[in-house]
């Protein structure tokens, strides 16, 4: 249950009054969500969604967060819409967090993707880096190759309480990623966490992306490793070459590949895992006993980086050429 911060009914019926969102009928905490408190919201006027932003969010990146959404929902592009506020603002205050009403989208994620929704997602994807282009505000990656160090300098003194000799593995890779980085290939708004709790879908029909509070202007092909460590593996860890082949058909059948891009997927991949092994250790480590949210496994992530290390060949993850 990822509810950091509660909040009473006087407060938030006091807060409903700033929007043209009618009046409120009921709303409750939603479990799903490791980064922010997220409520469903129901009043007179249907359902919408209250985020209030956590510890992992700047306030001063919201602007770009809520503008985004704004600017791939004009595009057409199936996300959520953030509320306007009476004074136009998008962002207003609740229980002492910057908050935000966006609007409900219909679906569901998917507990068992198939290769033909990987496929789906792949064109998603695509479509949002496409959407994305000609958005005036933006936001540099503080998750990607420059804030790993940092990020794993808070939990590398305890690492091997989570498997022995994991403080040496991660020093060495991060420092092969620092020198290896790749820095000339094309980039843009980046979704950063299209992970599939953050896919919607009404039967097999996509129906929509949430959560682009990662979102930021980095390597549009990053942004594909991301997926292919979200969608492409099974619960036994083991790389799945069907939706592999499925998502990059998917995205390339909007936005092709250049061979550079290509070229660097097995490093962008490690990269990724590696991103996300750490911001996973990080709170395995730190969040409190308790705390009404849902641990994610680091060792999840550290058998990922694993694997791409072995891969040579970007065909190996089933792009065809
Ligand atoms: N616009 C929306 N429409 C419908 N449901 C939503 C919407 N936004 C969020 N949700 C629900 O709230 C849950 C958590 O939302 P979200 O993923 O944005 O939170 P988070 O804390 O940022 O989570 P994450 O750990 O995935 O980053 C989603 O899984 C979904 O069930
Ligand atoms: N999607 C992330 C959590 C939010 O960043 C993970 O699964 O580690």
């Amino acid at each position: 249950m990822a509810v950091y911060t509660d909040i009473t009914e006087d407060d938030l019926s006091r807060f409903l009054t700033a929007y043209d969102a009618g009046t409120l009928l009921s709303y409750k905490g939603i479990a799903e969500g490791v980064e922010n408190s997220n409520f469903l919201l129901h009043t007179t006027k249907g359902a919408f969604i209250l985020t209030l932003y956590e510890k992992r969010v700047d306030p001063n990146d919201l602007p770009f967060f809520l503008g985004l959404m704004h600017h791939l929902a004009e595009r057409g592009l199936s996300c959520p819409l953030p509320l306007p506020r009476s004074d136009g603002a998008l962002l207003g205050e609740l229980s002492g967090r910057p908050a935000a009403m966006i609007s409900f989208l219909e679906g569901m994620w998917l507990r068992k993707p198939a290769a033909k929704h990987c496929r789906e997602v792949g064109r998603a994807l695509a479509e949002m880096h496409l959407a994305g282009e000609g958005f005036e505000l933006t936001r540099a990656n503080a998750l990607s190759v420059g804030g790993w160090r940092p990020l794993w300098e808070k939990s590398a003194d305890r690492a091997d309480e989570v498997e022995a000799g994991l403080q040496d593995e991660i020093a060495g890779e991060l420092a092969f990623l620092e020198a290896n980085w790749p820095k000339d290939l094309p980039s843009g708004v980046i979704h950063a966490d299209l992970f599939q709790d953050n896919v919607f879908f009404i039967g097999d029909t996509l129906s929509g992306l949430i959560d682009f509070y990662f979102a930021c202007n980095d390597l549009l092909s990053y942004d594909v490793s991301i997926c292919l460590n979200a969608w492409c593996f099974e619960k036994d860890g083991a790389f799945n070459l069907t939706k592999g082949m499925a998502l990059l058909e998917g995205y390339e059948s909007v936005r092709p590949l250049s061979p550079e891009e290509a070229v660097a997927l097995p490093l962008l991949a490690r990269g990724s895992a590696l991103r996300f092994f750490l911001t996973r250790l990080y709170d395995w480590l730190t969040t409190p006993p308790g705390a009404l949210v849902v641990k994610k496994d680091p060792l999840e992530y550290l058998r990922k980086l694993r694997f791409h290390r072995q891969i040579r060949n970007p065909a190996e993850y089933g792009l065809s050429r």
